[in-house]
């Protein structure tokens, strides 16, 4: 239990609406901004668009877990076995299955094949000369981030394979998590009265099935690394494209008792029939010695490599293999830049590191697996908690990685100036903080190329915070420089059609920036709307300043992020334009929902500033900033009242106060700042921003309208509801549910007592995403009721690791900072 399990075999598809079908509301003025905008970004200037509403992903029900650390690039192996999507250039992904890549395994008895078999469904029309077309009733797959089984029944010979796959994702690990690598491990059990001899050939393409794999240039080698008394030998494949080269290893463990031979190339355009009748003929590979040549133009190059051992009858085998690739120095889009790439400083940076990858990855795989466990087992083994949720919470974690993930070393002698310009030297941790844990940055979704974007972030950090909260610290500083610096470069944005500069001081950017451009250099990629004026961003900085000093006690960091706050706070104190104590947004879609406009004091983003304010007193107090925190204790004590007035309806808070015909609408994410009040500890009677029957209201309401009222109570909480049952379509995002949001949701249900509300609206999500949609691995950003759905590998679900921090703050609540860490500036 508690993982994804499922019989190979097809599955219908869902009906989708892409994000290039354009919702009704759309005003057509919007409309040809973005297609004159995207056809100058696509046809003069050749780049790719950050979003192409044009071009969507189309739904592919294939993903299983990916393989790989974070930050080193992602390969996606499908739930049937194939290797089908590609992350190697940072944050730009390929959806290809590349059919090369495959295993295949030859049973041999008393000297003779009995059996070779590619462990693929599939009967493709290249290399026709193999054994396709595994029956997928005989196979089964089991993924639990960052592992995955498959288990290979093979017909009529009393043999069951068992794959693990294991990537390096390990919490509070900084070294081994950062590593290209998967490895394989084969059980072989045999349940004949006679031994066998089992070969497993693990197939790789020389590329990631684009047109740069027939560019020409490429070649292969055998390599062998012996350190340790530990012996691993494989194939090395270098792919020499012009920008980001790189080299993968097909990789075996030698040990006694097994064979590893090797075939350095063979040509997967043709039959394969060479390389089938080699392994055919003795279960080994010919291995020969020295390189092969270069690729011609046109030409494709793969390699082959093979690990046998004899297994007794009635006993077991193992067969441990590897995958690496190594590229560590990269360029994004722009190619100004040249980055390294974090596991440079363990393995460093000359493209040679493959063969040092392959051999730690195979004599370190059972240390891995170990913590794994030990992270993972006191959850499993819970048997309070549902299955379903197991599945849940480790298996979304793959965005850490998948999500278009880069984590950089920084150079030892980088200087601040180096970093962003002047508001970096203001941090007197950042450098020692990036040059310790790096730069790392994940994007808004597969489809959304945006490099943290920070709306959403605010939701998916608690995973960071909670598993690496040195990314999370590290990546708070980024922002913090960022708030710190402007870019005065005028732009046109989409939807108002107004010109306004790309980024202002003192405000949150809405992105780290494009990796298809210079992320860190440019930020706000993001062109729909003018950020600068959105009401969220710089409350949630302030919020997870707060957040991640309560988890963390990390005292230095809060002295860093004081003034950055306070900064952000000032900005944010001119949208309360009546001086009463409380923000109004501006009747714009102003903030992360921002497709849904909002006018007036709002719940959302009323709630987020009196939290925020709150935080900043708290900030204060810890600080012995007795003049700060008497101001925002003036302003809390204000707007305390006028969000009671102008939104509690007796009942819940109002969308906003705008008294239009949707006011009165019930948001879902209406306490997203009770959320993180309660996650911080600051939700107890005598601390309470918002009073608790009111909150426990709200969430009933919620709970009442939003889910059970909603597809039979089945598919989580839509995000706006009409108080008549009826989803709000006065926008097309109020008329959807954000997965992201419903687990953050679930998480506030959790703290405030309703458990069993929270499993439940939480538990439609994952039943909708992960077995209705069959979109495992692929979360999206939203989906309505009726099978349509949004933005594919989305950031924001990550959130579900706050229902984790709730339930597990329910038993022991983190300790608080002792009075040193308490107050650093005057212990
Ligand atoms: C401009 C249209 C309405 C204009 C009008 O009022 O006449 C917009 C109506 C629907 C919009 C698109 C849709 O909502 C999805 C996309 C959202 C995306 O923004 C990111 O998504 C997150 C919300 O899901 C947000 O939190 C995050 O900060 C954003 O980066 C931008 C593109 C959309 C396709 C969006 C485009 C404008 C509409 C067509």
């Amino acid at each position: 239990g508690g993982n994804c399990r499922a019989s190979l075999g097809r599955i219908g598809l869902a009906a989708r609406r892409s994000a290039g079908d354009v919702p009704e509301a759309v005003s057509p003025l919007t409309i040809s901004s973005y297609f004159k905008w995207w056809y100058k970004k696509t046809r003069i200037e050749k780049k790719s668009a950050f979003i192409d509403l044009l071009c969507a992903v189309p739904l592919q029900q294939i993903y299983g877990c990916p393989l790989g650390g974070i930050g080193g690039g992602t390969i996606t192996r499908g739930w049937r076995g194939e290797f089908c999507r590609w992350q190697l250039n940072p944050g730009k992904y390929h959806y290809e299955t590349v059919i090369t890549d495959q295993f295949t395994v030859c049973l041999r008895r008393k000297g003779q094949t009995v059996y070779q078999q590619v462990l693929s469904v599939e009967k493709p029309s290249a290399l026709q000369g193999w054994n396709w077309g595994y029956c997928g009733r005989y196979a089964f797959y089991h993924a639990l981030y960052p592992r995955a089984w498959m288990v290979y029944e093979l017909p009529g010979q009393n043999v069951v394979l068992t794959c693990r796959q294991i990537s390096p994702v390990i919490p509070h690990d900084y070294k081994d998590s950062s590593l290209p690598v998967g490895v394989f491990i084969w059980e072989v059990e045999n349940n004949s009265e006679e031994p066998v001899d089992v070969s497993i050939m693990f197939t790789l393409q020389n590329g990631t099935g684009t047109k740069g794999d027939g560019s020409g240039g490429h070649w292969n080698e055998p390599f062998a690394l012996q350190d340790g008394g530990e012996r691993v030998t494989g194939v090395l494949l270098h792919h020499c494209t012009p920008i980001n080269p790189f080299t993968f290893a097909v990789a075996a463990r030698e040990k006694a008792g097994t064979v590893i031979t090797h075939l350095t190339a063979f040509d997967p355009a043709g039959s394969g029939r060479d390389v089938w009748q080699d392994l055919l003929q003795d279960g080994k590979l010919e291995s020969p010695i020295g390189k092969s040549k270069r690729t011609q133009k046109g030409e494709v190059t793969a390699a082959a490599v093979c690990a046998s051992c004899m297994v007794p009858a009635r006993g077991h085998g193992t067969l441990e293999l590897a995958l690496v690739w190594d590229m560590p120095r990269v360029h994004f889009g722009s190619k100004e830049r040249l980055h390294l790439r974090r596991y440079t400083r363990f393995f460093g940076s000359n493209g040679d590191a493959a063969p040092a990858l392959s051999h730690y990855a195979l004599t370190h795989y059972k240390e891995w697996e170990k913590k794994i466990e030990a992270w993972q087992k006191p959850i499993l083994e819970d048997s309070q908690l549902p299955s379903w949720y197991k599945s849940a919470l480790f298996n979304e974690l793959y965005f850490m990685t998948d999500g278009g993930t880069i984590w950089l070393d920084l150079p030892p002698d980088c200087l601040p100036q180096d970093l962003q310009g002047p508001g970096a030297a203001k941090l007197s941790h950042l450098l020692p903080v990036l040059r310790e844990y790096g730069r790392f940055a994940y994007l808004e979704g597969q489809e959304y190329r945006m490099y943290n974007t920070y709306d959403v972030h605010f939701y998916a950090s608690f995973a960071l915070v909670m598993l690496w909260p040195k990314l999370q610290i590290s990546l708070q500083y980024d922002i913090a420089v960022t708030v710190l610096n402007e870019d005065m470069q005028p732009r046109q944005y989409l939807v108002c059609g107004k010109t306004a500069q790309v980024k202002l001081k003192n405000v949150v950017p809405h992105d780290i920036g494009d990796p298809d451009d210079e992320p860190w250099q440019r930020v706000n990629a993001y062109l729909m709307h003018d950020t600068a004026n959105w009401k969220d961003l710089n409350l949630k900085f302030v919020l997870q300043v707060y957040r991640d000093y309560y988890l963390t006690h990390d005292a230095l960091y809060l002295q860093d992020m004081w003034p950055v706050c306070q900064a952000v706070m000032e900005s944010e104190l001119k949208f309360d334009t009546d001086n009463d104590g409380l923000i109004e947004n501006g009747g714009t879609a102003d903030q992360t929902y921002d497709a849904w406009v909002v006018n007036g004091a709002s719940a959302y983003c009323g709630g987020l500033w009196l939290a925020a304010v709150r935080m900043m007193c708290e900030m204060a107090e810890v600080l012995g900033d007795a003049e700060t925190q008497q101001k925002y204790g003036a302003i809390l004590q204000k707007g305390k009242e006028s969000f009671e007035r102008l939104l509690w309806n007796g009942k819940y808070y109002n969308y906003d106060s705008s008294g239009s015909s949707t006011s009165s609408s019930i948001m879902s994410d209406q306490c997203a700042g009770q959320w993180f009040l309660g996650a911080c500890g600051l939700d107890q009677k005598e601390l309470e921003v918002f009073p608790k029957s009111h909150i426990v209201s709200a969430l009933k309401t919620i709970f009442e309208k939003n889910v059970m009222s909603f597809a039979g109570g089945t598919m989580g909480a839509v995000n706006g509801m009409r108080p008549d049952g009826v989803p709000d379509t006065s926008s097309v995002q109020s008329s959807e549910v954000w997965v992201g949001v419903v687990y953050a949701l679930a998480a506030t249900m959790i703290q405030e007592g309703l458990v069993q509300e929270g499993f439940h609206t939480a538990e439609g999500c994952y039943r909708t995403v992960w077995e209705n949609l069959g979109m495992a691995f692929q979360t999206p950003e939203a989906y309505c009721e009726k099978k349509v759905y949004r933005s594919l590998a989305y950031m924001r679900p990550l959130s579900i690791w706050s229902m984790q921090l709730a339930l597990e703050s329910k038993t022991r609540r983190p300790p608080s900072p002792t009075p040193t860490q308490k107050n650093p500036l005057h212990p």
